[in-house]
């Protein structure tokens, strides 16, 4: 089975609040909330590519300096096996947008059980509760 590597990021805010975002129609795993990212394409780091879907997905600009590795998903779907590195970002320029996702949400580590997530992120959000 193909590892599939994908990059994602926490953008937490001043209130500890943390960015997710919904999947659109027609995606794999459609509706149910993430961390905004994607896979890494041929030729690129992690941080480049988290940095460049972080401009397509939300239209924000992050330097690569503000991206602190926090944890990460290991997780086997039907058809790949996910690995998925979260980075924590605390700072960016422009303000996150939806431009790719059905809608975005600012939400507490504690709130995150009312957004259905895929099942890879389930340990990702148990990590950010004890440490936001
Ligand atoms: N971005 C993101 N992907 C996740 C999360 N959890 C999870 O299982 N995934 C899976 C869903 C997808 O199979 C894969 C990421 O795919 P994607 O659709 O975001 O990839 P992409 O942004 O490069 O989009 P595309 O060009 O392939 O359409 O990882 C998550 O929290 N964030
Ligand atoms: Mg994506």
């Amino acid at each position: 089975m193909k590892t599939v590597l994908v990059v994602a990021a926490a953008l937490v805010d001043s209130d500890g609040r943390v960015l997710i975002a919904q999947r659109p129609e027609g995606k794999q795993l459609a509706g149910l909330w993430e961390f905004p990212g994607g896979k890494v394409e041929p030729g690129e780091t992690p941080e480049i590519a988290l940095i460049r879907e972080l401009e397509e997905e939300l239209g924000i600009t992050v330097k690569q300096a503000c991206l602190a590795p926090f944890v990460f998903a290991s997780h086997t779907y039907e058809t790949f096996h996910l690995l998925m590195p979260l980075y924590l970002i605390r700072r960016w320029e422009g303000e996150p947008e939806a431009k790719e996702h059905k809608a975005i949400k600012w939400v507490r580590p504690n709130d995150m059980g009312n957004y259905p997530m895929p099942p890879a992120d389930d340990p990702l959000v148990a990590w950010l509760r004890d440490f936001i």
